[in-house]
């Protein structure tokens, strides 16, 4: 077997299509156990079996997505008959066209000699933070699905994500000036950065973001806002995260409302070229009084987590994190990352990477 994988190394995280066409990032994943199968083509008969096994797998095993999901990576899609979506039916179906997901799976090696390579189906089991529990052989898929079976509720004994609650970063009359902003200054649909063809774009998909922003672009008030960061966040970052933020990427008041059901699901804040510069997210409430609307970290269980009206919430921009919907009233935030000297000059190679090939580079 030529996967280089072992228990306890990070799965490699990968972007793809699903055979409905559904684009996937891997990353995205985490906050369940993940059963991975690289099963190449389903022509070989142990491949076809194992797919089979997982489909049936998908009526105990998989039904409660929130404990455990299945995916099956395949590089010829035309040999996926009967596959179907969404996970809870059978597993999901991931291409690997170009192979580069086997390859970097350990799954396709170089053949003894001089021969084509070859094609090792494999089965992985991945912990919540998509770290390898174990990888084995497709012929031991059986092993694994009973072990995942025994595992724990998926969160049993978690501890809190790792941020930064700071209150008292803005006063209350600076909060409510800058919500008054949000409904004077008038405010877009808010959209995300997703990487298309190696550029960094920004779409927008109502399943998965739902809110309204305001860019703060005059410089004074830009001057207020960077003062308190720099008063009275900065230094708990740097006692918690030993990192010194020198710089601010959008000066951006959001606002969820129950209403149009606001919300942004499970993401990463710099998987793409275009945002690789950003080190923390800060998310400041401007108020309270509204229901729903906290953050989530799935990798690290369903905790919620909440900054009074004028405390942030800092975290890394790496940690999956979504904003659960508001289900009553509204929600105000202020919204920044921060980055330092040294992502600032990442952020100025990428440039060149943001917007659709004609455009020219876009701002934050
Ligand atoms: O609503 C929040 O606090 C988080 C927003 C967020 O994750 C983002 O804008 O990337
Ligand atoms: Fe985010």
């Amino acid at each position: 077997m030529q996967n280089t994988l072992v228990p306890g190394d990070p799965a490699p995280w990968f972007a793809t299509t699903t055979v409905g066409g559904k684009r996937l990032s891997f990353d995205g994943l985490a906050g369940r156990y993940v059963l991975l199968a690289l099963l190449g083509s389903l022509s070989h008969p142990p491949c076809a079996e194992a797919m089979e096994r997982l489909r049936r797998a998908g009526q105990d095993l998989f039904a409660d997505t929130d404990r455990a999901v299945a995916c099956v990576v395949l590089t010829a899609p035309d040999r996926a008959p009967g596959a179907r979506e969404p996970a809870g039916e059978g597993p999901t179906v991931l291409l690997d066209s170009n192979l580069a997901i086997s390859r970097r799976y350990g799954a396709l090696g170089p053949a003894p000699g001089d021969g084509e390579p070859v094609y090792t189906p494999l089965a992985l089991l991945l912990d919540t933070a998509l770290r390898v529990l174990e990888v084995a052989p497709i012929d031991a898929l059986e092993r694994l699905l009973h072990r995942l079976a025994a595992l724990p509720p998926p969160h049993e004994g978690a501890v809190p994500a790792p941020v930064l609650v700071v209150p008292g970063v803005f006063e209350p009359e600076f909060c409510r000036d800058l919500i008054a902003r949000h409904a004077a200054g008038g405010s877009v649909p808010s959209g995300f950065m997703r990487e298309v063809g190696g550029r960094t774009v920004e779409v927008h998909d109502p399943k998965f973001k739902v809110r309204r922003d305001h860019m703060v672009e005059d410089a004074p008030t830009q001057g207020l806002l960077g003062t308190r960061l720099s008063r009275f966040l900065v230094p708990m970052i740097r006692r918690a995260f030993q990192f010194t933020p020198t710089r601010i990427e959008r000066y951006l008041i959001a606002c969820y409302t129950a209403e149009e059901g606001g919300h942004f699901r499970a993401h990463r804040d710099n998987t793409t070229r275009g945002t690789a510069h950003r080190r923390f997210a800060v998310s400041i409430n401007l108020n309270d009084g509204f229901e729903g609307g906290d953050l989530r970290f799935p990798e690290f269980g369903p905790r919620l987590y909440r900054a009074p009206p004028g405390g942030a919430v800092v975290f890394s921009c790496t940690l999956l994190h979504e904003a659960t919907p508001v289900t009553a009233g509204r929600r105000y935030a202020f919204l920044p990352f921060l980055y330092d000297e040294e992502a600032a000059r990442i952020r100025e190679a990428n440039r060149g990477f943001i917007g659709p090939a004609e455009d020219r580079p876009a701002a934050g």
